[in-house]
């Protein structure tokens, strides 16, 4: 490895293209190495005019460039399975974006290459641990103080969602950030779900089952419920609430700059995620960036990808069938056991 972490970033979409703007401009320790996606357009004009990057239709072959130590995936979910495997074959660290694996069984089967390996490769981009409000709730319901947490409430909104989005991928897409947030916060798994449809939002495209509301159970009791709504209109709006025995907290209030002005009081909402989350994907790819270089691997693991599957499976379940539908993990390797 030269001084710096030579990255292949995979795919060069709205993901991928602020990760290779992040790892030349705001994170230290690398460099972008190469970009693979198939539309080599979009990766020309992604990587701009950073200068010794090579640029690939096939993730593979960007594997394989020159100079490449380290891979970043921010191709769609569906091509996960496939990057994440290559990188283990090839012994590349490798941070990839959210969902891990949209199914289950492939996320499974991506637990299982990295166990058989007997060390962790993997960090899964669940960002919102590394966002300052969400570390000051998880900080302050690991003290204590506030007693059990019983319920979280959740919000998530976006302005719109992207024309190819599925009703599916409410869940397994959006609400996947609110299933990892609550294991980590909570410190459990989530065994059961409940996702109901309220009447459909006239904002939405023809079809899209948008707004969606679901019901999480955990394994000692409490619950979780999740507003997604992604096409709101109006602005991208991540909250939540702990309600514990002895008090509660809430996140995700006020965010933009409120100005009081001729018998008003206005407060900006940021408008998408890459302003709203900017300082935790930066911490999130700088950590990252540090821990590879110095051959370890924190932040989510491979199996908190595959939780986070499993749960949203059993989601998309519910959506379709209406009924509660409960969840049934495989067994956690050693690798993940703390
Ligand atoms: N952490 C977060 O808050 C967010 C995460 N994401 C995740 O990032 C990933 C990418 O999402 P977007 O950038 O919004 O999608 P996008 O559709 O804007 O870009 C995806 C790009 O990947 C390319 N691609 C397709 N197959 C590929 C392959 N096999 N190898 C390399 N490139 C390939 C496409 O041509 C496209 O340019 C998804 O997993 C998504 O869930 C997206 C938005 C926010
Ligand atoms: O990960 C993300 C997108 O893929 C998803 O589609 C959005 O709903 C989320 O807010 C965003 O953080």
């Amino acid at each position: 490895m030269s001084d710096l972490l030579g990255v292949a970033v995979l795919g060069a979409g709205h993901m991928g293209a602020d990760h290779i703007r992040r790892l030349d401009q705001v994170v230290s320790g690398a460099r972008v190495a190469a970009v693979a996606d198939p539309d080599t357009a979009r990766a020309k004009e992604a990587v701009g005019g950073i200068d010794g990057v090579t640029v690939h239709a096939e993730a593979e072959a960007a594997l394989d460039a020159g100079g490449v130590d380290a891979v970043l995936v921010a191709s769609p979910g569906p091509a996960h399975e496939e990057a994440l495997l290559a990188a283990f074959a090839r012994g590349l660290p490798v941070l990839c974006e959210k969902p891990m694996v949209p199914d289950a069984a492939g996320a499974l089967r991506v637990v299982e290459a990295e166990a058989r390996l007997g060390r962790r490769l993997a960090q899964i981009g669940f960002m919102r641990r590394y966002d300052t409000e969400y570390r000051r709730l998880k900080a302050l319901l690991d003290t204590g103080r506030l007693g059990r947490p019983l319920m979280l409430h959740c919000t998530h909104r976006n302005v719109a969602s992207p024309p190819d989005f599925t009703s599916a991928m409410l869940v397994n897409s959006s609400v996947s950030h609110e299933i990892d947030a609550a294991r980590w916060l909570l410190g459990e798994e989530l065994t059961a779900v409940r996702v109901l449809r309220p009447r459909s939002s006239g904002g939405a495209p023809a079809g899209l089952v948008d707004p969606q509301f679901a019901l999480f159970e955990t394994e000692r009791g409490a619950l979780v419920d999740v507003e997604v709504f992604v096409n709101c209109g109006f602005g991208y709006q991540v909250r939540c609430e702990a309600v514990c025995e002895a008090g509660s907290a809430r996140i995700g209030e006020d965010h933009g700059l409120r100005v009081a002005r001729a018998g008003e009081d206005r407060t900006e909402v940021p408008q998408d995620y890459l302003v709203r989350f900017a300082d935790a994907y930066d911490r999130e790819v700088q950590a990252w960036v540090d821990a590879t270089r110095q051959g370890r691997v924190t932040g989510p693991t491979a199996w908190d990808g595959y939780a986070v599957s499993a749960v949203a499976e059993a989601g998309v379940g519910s959506l379709e069938t209406g009924e509660r539908v409960g969840v049934e993990l495989g067994p956690r390797p050693a690798l993940y056991r703390a």
